[in-house]
């Protein structure tokens, strides 16, 4: 655990009185693809709020890259990239000129904005305004935001929310070479096919704690179910109708 990409130890968020997330302890090693889970409100944003440097834990140590964020916060969110699940785009701006912003706040050359347009299929349409975009050209922006400084670690709020098959396809892909090329890569879905797809490493939450952690084949085995979508059904006691089963 000492030397893992992402560490949270005892971590615990309270929020208007609530406890959000529960003496959490999530460790991520340094290539791996991990994908959070878990029910509406079950606290998947606010780990990677928290994890991003944007929410601070009550409680609970976390570090990222050997690094915290009260100790050094540029040193630490230099490492990250964060791609929000909403995001209110300036509206006069193109996607150029959004990607230009985000690349001089970190430093980075014009060059870095086109390889980033091209990578996420955007290079002719970098110069329509992006409040004429749809929801998956804007998902699409964030997406090469997060990657835009080639950060060892890439945090992602639904990524996939609003992509069409192609780019779903185009995301596994650009994911899968990121962590190739030895990027830690945490994000969270509702779409237990992008899970099983590309993550390594499945974590489920729920009421703020993890209630199930294991590869897709681990969480099969350990379930007796034929896929994701049956261990999860399995372990929330829903039938295949989608109906819950009497205890
Ligand atoms: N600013 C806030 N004020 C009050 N409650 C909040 C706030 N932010 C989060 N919460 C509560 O914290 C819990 C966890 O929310 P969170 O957004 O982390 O869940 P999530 O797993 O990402 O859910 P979803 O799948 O619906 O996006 C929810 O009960 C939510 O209502």
């Amino acid at each position: 655990m000492a030397d893992s990409m992402i560490v949270m130890k005892r971590v615990q968020k309270v929020i208007k009185r609530q406890a959000i997330i529960q003496d959490l302890h999530l460790a991520v090693e340094k290539s791996q693809v991990v994908a959070l889970l878990g029910g509406n409100g079950a606290g998947k944003s606010t780990i990677l709020r928290m994890l991003a440097g944007i929410l601070h834990p009550n409680r609970g140590e976390i570090t990222i890259g050997g690094r915290q964020w009260n100790m050094n916060r540029r040193a630490y969110a230099e490492q990250i990239g964060y791609m929000p699940d909403d995001f209110r785009f300036s509206p006069g701006l193109t996607a150029r000129e959004t990607l230009l912003f985000w690349a001089k706040l970190k430093g980075l050359s014009k060059e870095h904005v086109s390889e980033a347009l091209v990578q996420v299929g955007l290079e002719h349409t970098g110069n329509k305004p992006v409040s004429s975009f749809s929801k998956g050209m804007r998902q699409r922006i964030l997406f090469a935001q997060a990657l835009l400084a080639h950060p060892p670690v890439v945090l992602m709020d639904e990524p996939t929310n609003g992509l069409d098959p192609y780019w779903m396809e185009s995301f596994v892909r650009i994911v899968r070479q990121a962590a190739s090329t030895g990027q830690t890569i945490l994000f969270s879905t509702h779409q237990l096919q992008v899970a099983e797809l590309l993550a390594d490493r499945v974590v489920f939450l729920r009421n703020g704690a993890i209630a199930l952690d294991g590869s897709a084949q681990q969480i099969r085995d350990m379930l007796g179910a034929g896929g994701l979508q049956d261990a999860v059904a399995a372990m929330y006691g829903i039938s295949r109708t989608g109906k819950k089963e009497s205890p």
